[in-house]
């Protein structure tokens, strides 16, 4: 029995392209319900409340042509060094995050009454946000630097687009630290789902 009924809830961290989504798509094929925050947060930002809200704060300069918002822009205003950007950071996630909440409350609810058998939070700012509390445990994807630049340059990202994000982030250090189980992504994918799987016991 865990600590919230039948359902083991388990909360996973760790860098962009660190192997979130594979642990947890293993875990979903093992009986498990993904919930996954920056998909949840993406979606907000197609609601049209949403994007009034922040062409009111931004200006219509975030908007595309076809006046859906650029992901690409609103990076660029809220993920600087200065003090505006992190002022613009808490705005958008003062707009994005109640309603990103409230989709993984309900979610995470709806999975404990159908008994799913593990629901995973998939939130990179699960420490940071406070959903530690609401899992039964938290883990912590770690991977080689090399490795890692490798992975991100796959996706069109370089060294510093990682680092202005991790500058608004608790240190992976103190993450490891308040996390209950660091997975070292150092092998095969087939490797790391073996890992999850023997974490499980399955
Ligand atoms: C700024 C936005 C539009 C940039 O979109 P983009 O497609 O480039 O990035 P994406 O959303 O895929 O996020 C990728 C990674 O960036 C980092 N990141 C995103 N938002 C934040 C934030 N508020 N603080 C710190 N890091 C963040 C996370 O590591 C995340 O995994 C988007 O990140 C956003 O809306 N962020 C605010 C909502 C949020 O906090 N999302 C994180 C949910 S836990
Ligand atoms: N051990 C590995 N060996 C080879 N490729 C890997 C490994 N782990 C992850 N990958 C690949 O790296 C990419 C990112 O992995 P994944 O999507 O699981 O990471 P993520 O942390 O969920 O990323 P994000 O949250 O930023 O979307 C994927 O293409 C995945 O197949």
């Amino acid at each position: 029995m865990t600590a919230t009924g039948n359902t083991r809830v388990i909360g996973i961290i760790g860098p962009p392209c660190s192997g979130k989504s594979t642990v947890a798509r293993q875990i979903e094929s093992m009986g498990g319900v993904w919930l996954d925050a920056d998909k949840i947060a993406k979606e907000q930002l197609t609601r049209s409340d949403v994007i009034d809200a922040l062409v009111r704060e931004f200006g219509a300069g975030v908007l595309l042509d076809d006046g859906t918002l650029s992901r690409e822009k609103i990076a660029d205003l809220v993920f600087g060094s200065s003090d505006e950007s992190k002022a613009r950071l808490k705005t958008l996630e003062s707009i994005v995050h109640p309603r990103t909440r409230q989709e993984i409350r309900t979610a995470l609810q709806a999975a404990r009454e159908h008994h799913a058998e593990y629901v995973i939070l998939d939130v990179p700012l699960l420490l940071e946000s406070g959903w530690q509390s609401d899992c039964d445990e938290v883990w912590c994807l770690s991977v080689p630097p090399d490795r890692h630049h490798a992975l991100l340059a796959a996706r069109g990202w370089d060294r510093d687009e990682l680092k202005r994000r991790e500058k608004r982030q608790l240190p992976w250090g103190e993450k490891r630290r308040r996390s209950d189980w660091v997975i070292e992504n150092d092998g095969s994918i087939e490797e790391l789902t073996k890992k999850v799987r023997d974490r499980l016991g399955r």
